[in-house]
């Protein structure tokens, strides 16, 4: 066990004394080793991209990398993790550009004693592609971060230089730099960070929406949605649900104890949590309106996780197995994610639909099993929670799919049952009829 406290920059330690670990905000949340200190901080690392919690540090002597001269305790510092990263020279340039940017990274450089920083540069060199795939896929203004840190690459002659680290060419290298920074960002915008994989090679992928006919096409990229979408034409097109448990049709599917289920209009019960009551159906768009438990709702959207390729399952070798790998730990019990994806009516599989496929698919239930109010399609626009994959084995399970009341939605919720460790896959169980249909176990 460490002591936790502040170390003056270039102060001696008192001789014969422990050294203690400093970044406080972040002891708290450690078991007070430096081995899961440093594990802490790789997820805030990870963290301050999602967040995109960046910092320039203005060094003041700044030169060449692998010597990155900000002072001499940073420089032994960066030397040491140069030394352990694998790749070229103009990898690890970028990579270390890119953790340059990350507040928790420069406090690790400033102030990290000699053990914590051994375990962290472990854990960077061990998770380099992902962080770098992480980092880039959030949007990290790395290339900026190498003319900051290495202004004279750029000052002297800058034409080959800027060219060795600006990257137009999709696929070309066998590392997360095969895609640049303008085709991500172009199309982070429209689709979102989760819909690319890092795959085994090191690469990053887009995620193309999967096609199981010909009626469908397949060079679509999926497309990141926070929230369900709900079009009433779609529901227009399919007689009524034999269990719709609604009056009116259509109505917003996920809105729940709709008030004039039976032509009497009711209050609108109350959110269990704020005591608000929840918004009725007109007022459905109005964020300000009803239960206001938004900081609920935004903790699971902040949770990191990753999508990557896996091996594939032994009953499809040549199927590309994307799944969820968990960057951060987390507590059992915990909503970590809301199954989002086009609402569409529970009938039967719709081959000709663009967006209806029987895979990437989920019901929202009422009150039993026989009333499902709509199916969750996320083959072409849904979040990450729909690469999470099934395993039959109970302790290997840590997820399971739940139908909750949150706010003044039916939602499909992902809950941790277990602890989760940052690394993990993250594994639930589809259902016993999921399989079965598709013949594929
Ligand atoms: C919701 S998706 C999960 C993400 C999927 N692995 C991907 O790459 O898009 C469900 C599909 O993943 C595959 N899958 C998931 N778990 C599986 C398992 N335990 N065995 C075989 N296939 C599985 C099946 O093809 C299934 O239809």
């Amino acid at each position: 066990m460490s002591t936790v406290s502040m170390r003056q920059e270039g102060e001696p330690w008192p001789p014969g004394e422990p050294q203690p670990v400093i970044i406080p905000m972040l002891a708290e949340y450690s078991d007070g080793t430096n081995s899961d200190l440093a594990k802490v901080m790789l997820e805030e690392i990870y963290r301050d991209y999602h967040s995109k919690r960046f910092t320039f540090i203005v060094a003041p002597d700044r030169r060449l990398v692998p010597v990155l001269y900000w002072q001499r305790d940073m420089r032994s510092r960066i030397k040491i993790l140069f030394t352990a990263l694998p790749g070229s020279q103009r990898d690890k340039i970028i990579f270390v550009a890119i953790l340059s940017v990350s507040p928790t990274f420069i406090e690790a450089v400033r102030w990290a004693v000699d053990e914590l920083w051994t375990f962290l540069v472990g854990h960077l060199t061990a998770n380099k592609s992902s962080i770098e795939f992480f980092a880039r896929s959030r949007g990290v203004p790395w290339l900026r971060a190498v003319r900051e840190l290495i202004p004279e690459l750029f000052r002297r002659n800058p034409e080959p230089h800027v060219s060795l680290f600006t990257d137009h060419i999709v696929g070309f290298y066998p590392s997360p730099n095969s895609i640049s920074d303008e085709v991500l960002h172009l199309n982070l915008n429209a689709h979102g960070p989760d819909t690319y994989y890092l795959s085994t090679a090191g690469a990053i992928v887009p995620i193309l929406a999967p096609s199981y006919n010909d009626a469908q096409r397949s060079d679509l990229q999926v497309i990141d949605i926070e929230d369900c979408t709900y079009d009433p034409n779609l529901f227009r097109q399919y007689d009524r649900t034999p269990g719709w448990p609604w009056q009116t049709w259509p109505r917003h599917p996920q809105i729940c104890h709709p008030p004039d289920i039976d032509g009497v209009y009711r209050e609108p019960p109350r959110c269990v949590t704020c005591n608000n009551h929840f918004a009725a159906e007109e007022d459905w768009n109005n964020p300000f309106n009803g239960c206001q438990c938004h900081a609920f709702v935004q903790a699971w959207k902040g949770v990191l996780v990753q999508i990557v390729e896996y091996p594939p399952f032994p009953d499809q070798p040549n199927v590309v197995n994307r799944g969820v790998r968990s960057l951060q730990a987390l507590g059992a019990n915990e909503l970590i994610g809301e199954y989002t994806g086009v609402l569409l009516p529970d009938t039967d599989y719709d081959p000709h639909s663009e967006i209806c496929d029987n895979t990437y698919q989920f019901g929202i239930y009422g009150e039993s099993e026989e009333h499902c109010v709509a199916v969750i399609s996320a083959r072409l626009s849904g979040n990450w929670t729909r690469f999470i994959n099934h395993t039959d084995d109970k302790d290997k399970q840590n997820v399971k799919f739940i139908n909750v009341q949150i706010m003044n939605r039916l939602r499909v919720m992902v809950k941790a049952i277990k602890e989760i460790k940052l690394g993990d896959e993250i594994l639930g169980h589809y259902g016993d009829g999921y399989f079965k249909s598709r013949q594929l176990l």
